[in-house]
């Protein structure tokens, strides 16, 4: 299998860096008239696969609202993952998991193993317990041609106080962590491409306040929500991220969501004429 972070380079050659979220929030449900339950997910995802295919690289379904139904809701979400992939488009599930490296290589297995029912492009973790807890899931990613995004710097407001604290080298926790990460891709920089391993950098965080140096990041892919519901705005991304911007993927959920299944396309192309502008 081709490296994730080179399968990702061509996608957004193709179709461009914006990635649509896949959030059926029970108040999104409600509006689009579906019931809120699995019925009801698969409807709301089967929509935006839909509107998704042809237009945009990448899509990323969030777990919560799927785990939120329990089983069925799991079962509904391995079909939205293979729906999509089968529609050519990227799939990085938004999972957010992180433990101890020999417990976080079960939930790799899950998400990036080709035999799993789970199977994704790639998916979220978290550092908490260390970069170097990730190894087993570096090492399914390599296996697998899939994909980590790694949080660094998190849109949420209240996630300033830990990622900015500092080590005692001055470094904040969200550079260590993107430092890590990036020497996970030298390879991939020296060879001119991406790496497979990216970090999730917030619209809503100015870089330098956390401590990140684009600079010195080359070949990290970037995921980067916060726009639109949140505030940030996708004609500020080339500003906002600098050298990263051509690797960063602007995801968006609520603000394209919230246009019901009939504006989904309309909604997806304004966007990326606002990212494009
Ligand atoms: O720092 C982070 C990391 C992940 N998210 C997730 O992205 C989407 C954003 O949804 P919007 O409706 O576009 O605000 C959502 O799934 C979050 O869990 C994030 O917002 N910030």
């Amino acid at each position: 299998m081709t490296p994730f972070g080179e399968r990702l380079r061509a996608a957004v050659a193709a179709n461009g860096r914006l990635c649509v979220g896949i959030d059926p929030h029970a108040s999104l449900l409600a509006d689009w008239g579906l019931p809120d339950n699995p019925t009801g997910l698969e409807g709301f995802a089967d929509a935006v696969i839909g509107a998704a295919e042809g237009r945009v690289a990448v899509v990323k379904p969030q777990v919560a609202f799927f785990e939120r139904h329990g089983s069925a809701g799991i079962a509904v979400l391995e079909r939205v993952i293979r729906r999509a992939r089968e529609a050519g488009i990227l799939v990085i599930a938004d999972a957010k998991r992180g433990d101890i490296g020999s417990t976080l290589d079960g939930y790799a297995e899950a998400w990036l193993e080709a035999s799993s029912s789970l199977a994704s492009d790639a998916m979220t973790v978290s550092a908490y317990q260390g970069v170097g807890s990730l190894a087993p899931a570096v090492e399914r990613a390599h296996r697998n041609g899939a994909g980590l995004f790694v949080l660094s710097a998190t849109s949420n407001p209240e996630s300033a106080r830990v990622q900015t604290a500092v080590d005692a080298d001055g470094a904040t926790v969200a550079a260590v962590v993107a430092a890590d990460v990036a020497a996970l891709g030298a390879a991939a920089a020296r060879r001119d491409t991406w790496s497979s391993f990216g970090l999730v950098i917030g619209a809503t965080v100015p870089l330098a306040e956390v401590g990140l140096d684009p600079d010195t990041l080359p070949a990290v892919p970037v995921l980067a929500p916060g726009f639109g519901h949140q505030g940030g705005r996708l004609t500020a991304l080339d500003a906002h991220y600098g050298p990263l911007a051509e690797r960063t993927l602007a995801t968006v959920s609520r603000s394209v969501l919230a246009a019901g299944a009939d504006g989904l396309v309309a909604a997806i192309e304004r966007h990326q004429r606002e990212l494009a502008a």
